[in-house]
């Protein structure tokens, strides 16, 4: 998992929008090889401050300027007197410009570097240097034996700027990865080390900007942004003098037979992130059990949508699809809801049906698709989704002219102006039924108190997964109600009610 978010920079990085960063610094007058000197530094310092009592290394070096860095580390390894080695996987006659000069240096000193053979002994600390952002396609042979051998060995590994075999831009697995405890890397954070297989890949993450130019730094785009309080959308405190209606009638529709709970949860969610008002609208049965459960919440079971008319015309926003059900109940519902001109949430059935081509999504809409639900709507499969979770996250906002949260450890949120978000807080206790009822209901709420729609699916991403970071410190067993009381009080720490 990643372990050290909390001092990372905010802006996440494609490899072609770093490799451009490294031409605008050099052009700017920072030589390559001194950047490279840089690198191979920083990472040997925070090599040293992992591993105190280590006195041995095994490089392993590719060919590009990864395994540049690599080379550097060893001599300085080599100079304080450790035990080195670099067994090289790409020839070292094929290493070119500043890789070749560190390849030299290191090699003047009397550093052993010998070609890597399959079985060939790895002992000490790893350091992967075999591939970085110039990595293109599947890893090919020998590299990826090289990766099986070093995930094999049971050795500590550090990786330099990436573990070898991750895409920078999605966080695939291009075939074969490193699976590091220590990754350092350099000049800009590559958003595949935040989504897809990155957190678990690169394990702690420790950044350097290499003394970048802000300036320069400036000048390129950037993917896609990481969520914190630096940049959180919060909601303004309340006047003394507030009144209900100032802060929305959220409408949550939801609770077909044998799933009633997810719709109360929403509506429950929603009460407790401070929307003035939530109706539930669900199926009769279920009417008296979520009003013994939460009397504060309006709760009317329909049969049919004939009873609703004048209750949506007075709604400010609307929750649908948490146990909606895909029945002819939840499609009526749906299709009602669809006819309503006010921002809304759509979750779980309602992104089902709307995959289905059963309904239209209307405008001014979040959804908020688990990788499953948002397969469907892509008409791909879940290994695809999760293979570019950018990627599809951008398709779903594209494809619905909505903002699109796609949820899962690292939840991304993109707008169809092409803005991208993500929010790498959570816990793996998360994995857990209801939990994305709970987050439905937050962001209504959110938008019940006049946030905008990206604003909303933002904020409420974040204090989902805050939450699930204080309720996962107990483990397993999280019930998707433990996070609503947490909900408030962390929204209540950064948003205070008043002022
Ligand atoms: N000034 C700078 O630029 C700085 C750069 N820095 C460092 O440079 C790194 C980027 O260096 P880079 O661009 O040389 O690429 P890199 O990651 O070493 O890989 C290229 C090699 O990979 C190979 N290869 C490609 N695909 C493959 C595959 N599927 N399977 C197997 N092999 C494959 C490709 O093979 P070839 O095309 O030669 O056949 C080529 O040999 C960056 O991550 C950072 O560590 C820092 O020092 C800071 C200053
Ligand atoms: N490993 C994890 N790390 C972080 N967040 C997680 C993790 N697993 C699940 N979550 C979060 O928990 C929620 C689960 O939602 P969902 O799959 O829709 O559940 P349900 O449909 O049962 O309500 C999502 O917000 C998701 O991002
Ligand atoms: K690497």
């Amino acid at each position: 998992m990643l372990q050290t978010t909390a001092d990372l920079p905010l802006a996440l990085y494609t490899a072609a929008q770093i490799r451009e960063l490294d031409t605008r610094l050099i052009a700017a007058g920072i030589p390559g090889f001194e950047l490279m000197h840089r690198a191979g530094s920083t990472a040997w310092r925070h090599l040293q401050k992992r591993w105190p009592e280590a006195a041995q290394m095994t490089v392993l070096a590719g060919r590009g300027n990864n395994a540049g860095d690599g080379f550097l580390i060893a001599a300085l390894a080599w100079r304080a007197g450790w035990q080195v080695r670099v067994l090289t996987v790409g020839e070292p006659y094929m290493l070119q410009s500043d890789a070749a000069l560190a390849h030299d240096d290191a090699a003047s000193i009397g550093v052993p570097i010998e070609p890597w053979r399959p079985g060939a002994p790895l002992q000490g600390i790893l350091v992967d240097a075999l591939l970085g952002t110039g990595l293109s396609g599947d890893v090919f042979s020998p590299y990826a034996e090289a990766i099986q051998a070093i995930n094999d060995s049971g050795l500590p590994v550090l990786a330099v700027d990436l573990p070898s075999g991750l895409c920078a831009n999605t966080g695939r697995v291009l075939g074969k990865a490193v699976c590091a405890d220590l990754t350092v890397t350099f000049i800009g954070l590559k958003l595949g080390l935040f989504t897809g297989e990155g957190p678990t890949r690169a394990g702690e993450l420790i950044f350097d900007d290499l003394q970048a130019d802000s300036a320069v730094m400036g000048q390129i785009a950037f993917d896609a942004v990481r969520l914190t309080l630096k940049n959180l959308p919060l909601l303004a405190p309340r006047s003394r003098t507030a009144h209900k209606s100032q802060f929305g009638r959220l409408l949550i529709i939801g609770g077909d037979f044998g799933t009633g709970g997810a719709a109360l949860m929403a509506a429950q969610a929603g009460l407790r992130t401070g929307a003035g008002m939530v109706t539930l609208i669900t199926r009769p049965e279920h009417v008296a059990a979520a009003l013994m459960r939460q009397p504060e919440i309006m709760c009317m079971g329909v049969e049919s949508t004939f009873e609703l008319d004048s209750l949506k015309d007075s709604a400010s926003v609307l929750v649908v699809g948490p146990g909606l059900g895909l029945r002819s109940w939840g499609r009526s519902l749906l299709t009602l809801a669809n006819q309503c001109r006010i921002p809304q949430v759509w979750d779980a059935d309602a992104l089902n049906l709307l995959a289905n081509g059963a309904v239209t999504l209307p405008p001014d809409c979040l959804i908020t698709p688990h990788p499953g639900e948002a397969a469907r709507l892509l008409g791909c499969s879940i290994d695809d989704v999760q293979n570019d979770r950018p990627g599809a996250v951008h398709a779903l906002a594209a494809r619905y002219s909505c903002v699109a949260l796609l949820k899962g450890a690292g939840t991304l949120i993109a707008a169809p102006d092409g803005r991208l978000v993500l929010c790498d807080r959570g816990h793996p206790a998360m994995a857990s039924a209801g939990l994305g009822d709970v987050l439905a209901g937050v962001t209504g709420a959110l938008l019940a108190q006049g946030m905008a729609v990206f604003d909303a699916a933002c904020l409420g991403a974040w204090l989902h997964a805050v939450a699930g970071e204080h309720a996962g410190v107990q483990g397993r067993g999280l019930a998707a109600c433990d996070l609503i009381p947490l909900i408030r009080q962390i929204l209540e720490e950064h948003s205070p009610c008043l002022r």
